[in-house]
């Protein structure tokens, strides 16, 4: 049962589980709990970042949307894990790709987040720290995508703070460097997660390639990601 409420998160006694899935979009969440949960009761409402709890294959399940952002997912990840006791946390977003051989659709795997943020900053570490995901929630996850035949990347992502680049060689420049896809948010999660000793992984569905320039509609975004929902959501069985 969730405790109390914070400045961004008012359960009113809807349960919040330990496992929890992230996308970036509230709709998403409302989709993803419409669509693959059982019983789902809504936990939250707060600036309309809708969050449920409900059931997948018997065991308790939680999606909420984080918004766009490092700062918007850090916070809400840091609410969830210090609040509300969440320990495996997984985003499921949406990213570029940065090499031709990404196709729309195929799923990407955090192993790590590289940034352009300052987010690491205030962690005063004495070098250059590299966030990375869970490698168990990480391997659980690729053996899964194996076993159904879907086209899994496991690598480096980079968490940019700018959709639109004001240099155009940037994307290129982290791609030169073996980063498979950008996105804006797994740097803030897996650092929160490390510093709270708790498991984090980041999912993606590649919506679009900014070297082929191919990209899937914002009705696919919202709602095209079965395959990474439902493999996501297997980390329930750990
Ligand atoms: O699809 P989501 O999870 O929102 O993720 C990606 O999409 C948004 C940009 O369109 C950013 O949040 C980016 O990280
Ligand atoms: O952040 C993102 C997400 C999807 N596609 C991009 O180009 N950037």
């Amino acid at each position: 049962m969730s405790p109390t409420a914070t400045p961004h998160i008012k359960p009113d006694g809807a349960p919040i589980a330990e496992t929890i899935l992230l996308p970036g979009d509230p709709l998403r969440a409302k989709f993803i709990a419409e669509t693959f949960l059982e019983d789902a009761v809504q936990f939250n409402s707060v600036r309309n970042m809708l969050g449920y709890t409900g059931t997948y294959r018997g065991r308790e399940l939680s999606v909420m949307g984080t918004g766009m952002g490092i700062p918007s997912i850090a916070l809400y990840s840091w609410e969830l894990i210090h609040v509300f006791g969440c320990t495996k946390l997984v985003r499921v977003g949406s990213c570029g790709g940065l090499t031709d051989g990404l196709e729309l659709g195929d799923l990407v795997l955090a192993q790590a987040a590289s940034t352009d943020s300052n987010y690491l900053a205030q962690f005063d570490l004495p070098g250059t720290w590299a966030p990375t995901g869970s490698f168990r929630l990480l391997d659980h996850v690729y053996r899964g995508a194996r076993e159904r035949g879907v086209t899994a990347h496991a690598g480096n992502v980079v968490s940019s703070d700018t959709f639109y680049h004001a240099q155009d060689d940037t994307t290129r420049r982290w791609a030169s460097m073996g980063v498979l896809a950008v996105e804006m948010e797994t740097v803030g999660l897996y650092a929160n997660a490390a510093a709270a000793g708790v498991e984090a992984l980041a999912v993606f569905t590649v919506s679009d390639n900014l070297v082929t320039h191919a990209q899937m509609t914002p009705e696919q975004r919202q709602t095209g990601f079965a395959s990474m929902i439902e493999l996501a959501a297997t980390v329930t069985e750990l």
